[in-house]
């Protein structure tokens, strides 16, 4: 049987934020890391996302009939789409992380809860 590969432990938005600024720097990528760059980046990495589940018809939550091999590819481009959004985010000056939850926040007040 295979072994099963350990799991990252629990990772933060900054973390991710200086590991791609690394990434970046060592490669002297900085140069191409611009605000419409990363955009377009990322919107090509949301059609590989969407290719994954083109034509497959309605896709049951966890996905019980697919393969491991499919899960892994889709793991690999919301990886993508996320690593590009969060590289967008520090370039453009936005803490997404303070943004989102302030979102968060913004989105309850504009759709209450139903009181039960
Ligand atoms: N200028 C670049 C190019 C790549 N990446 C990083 C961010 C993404 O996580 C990943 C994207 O790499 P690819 O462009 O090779 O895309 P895929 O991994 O999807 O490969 P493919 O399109 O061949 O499936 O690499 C980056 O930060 N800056």
């Amino acid at each position: 049987m295979e072994k099963e590969e350990a799991k990252a432990p629990d990772v933060s938005l900054k973390e991710l934020s200086n590991r791609l600024e690394e990434f970046a720097r060592e490669r002297d990528w900085e140069q191409y890391h611009s605000p419409r760059n990363l955009l377009l980046a990322m919107v090509g990495e949301v059609g590989e996302l969407a290719e994954i589940f083109m034509w497959r018809g309605e896709v049951a939550k966890s996905l019980p009939n697919w393969e491991e091999s499919e899960k892994e590819h889709l793991g690999e481009e919301l990886s993508d789409v996320l690593l590009y959004l969060i590289r967008l985010s520090d370039i453009c000056g936005i803490d997404l992380g303070d943004a989102a939850t302030k979102k968060i926040v913004k989105n309850a007040i504009k759709y209450p809860a139903k009181a039960t």
